[in-house]
């Protein structure tokens, strides 16, 4: 059987965490989809588009240039339920699908749309996050909605979007990407300074 890993991000934008991820994916499983989706629990400042342009620079800047990983518009949905669905019907029954997610969002997942329809689904990998610890009352209460969880063995580097969104981190972002947004102009951060 295929394996596919199944990556969605707000990718807002998109950072060294999340290349991290895709890279160490891509060395594990046979396919690795990714996109760029709203969050039903955030507001997203930058367009879908923007983002969606953000991880293919991000995918390209990874090294050695890998093969196996593409970028999939088609899989954007709030909520990973529809992702899923659509991917099962892209690739059909043959492939065993991987839902890929941090473990800053595993407290929050039994509040997801439909989440055991989603768990039946899927199997479930947990990327181990700093800052936050995998807890066994989280894990056993998404094995109760009939997950079946797996857990990476790698914690990618402590990187998030809000970081660089709040505080213009650089060292969390790649190159291109960061020129991206420079040119772009898509976050205040970048964004002239109106003169008085
Ligand atoms: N540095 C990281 N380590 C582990 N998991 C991560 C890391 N960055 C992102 N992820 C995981 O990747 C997925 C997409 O994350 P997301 O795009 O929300 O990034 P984020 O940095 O958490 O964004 P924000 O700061 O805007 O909340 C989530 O499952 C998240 O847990
Ligand atoms: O299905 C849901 O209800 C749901 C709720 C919150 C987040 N998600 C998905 O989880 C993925 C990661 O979200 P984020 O914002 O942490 O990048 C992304 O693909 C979201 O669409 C899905």
């Amino acid at each position: 059987m295929t394996d596919i890993a199944l990556f969605g991000t707000s990718a807002d934008p998109p950072t060294e965490g999340h290349k991290a991820i895709l890279k160490w994916l891509s060395n594990r499983y046979d396919w690795v989809a990714v996109w760029a989706s709203n969050n039903p629990f955030k507001a997203h400042p930058t367009s879908l588009d923007h983002r969606m342009t953000m991880l293919q620079l991000l995918i390209l800047e990874i090294d050695p240039v890998r093969e196996n990983i593409s970028l999939n518009r088609e899989l954007s949905s709030p909520r990973s339920l529809e992702t899923v669905q659509t991917a099962r019907e892209q690739w059909g029954d043959e492939v065993n699908l991987t839902l890929v997610v941090g473990s800053d969002l595993i407290a929050q997942m039994p509040k997801w749309y439909r989440i055991q329809d989603l768990l039946q689904q899927v199997q479930l990998l947990i990327v181990p996050r700093s800052g936050y610890p995998i807890k066994e009352e989280h894990l056993e209460t998404l094995r109760q909605l009939g997950g079946q969880c797996a857990i990476a063995d790698f914690t990618p580097p402590p990187v998030s979007s809000t970081a660089y969104r709040d505080r213009g981190d650089i060292s969390a972002i790649a190159k291109p990407v960061e020129d991206y947004i420079h040119r772009e102009q898509l976050y205040a951060w970048h964004k002239p300074v109106p003169t008085q």
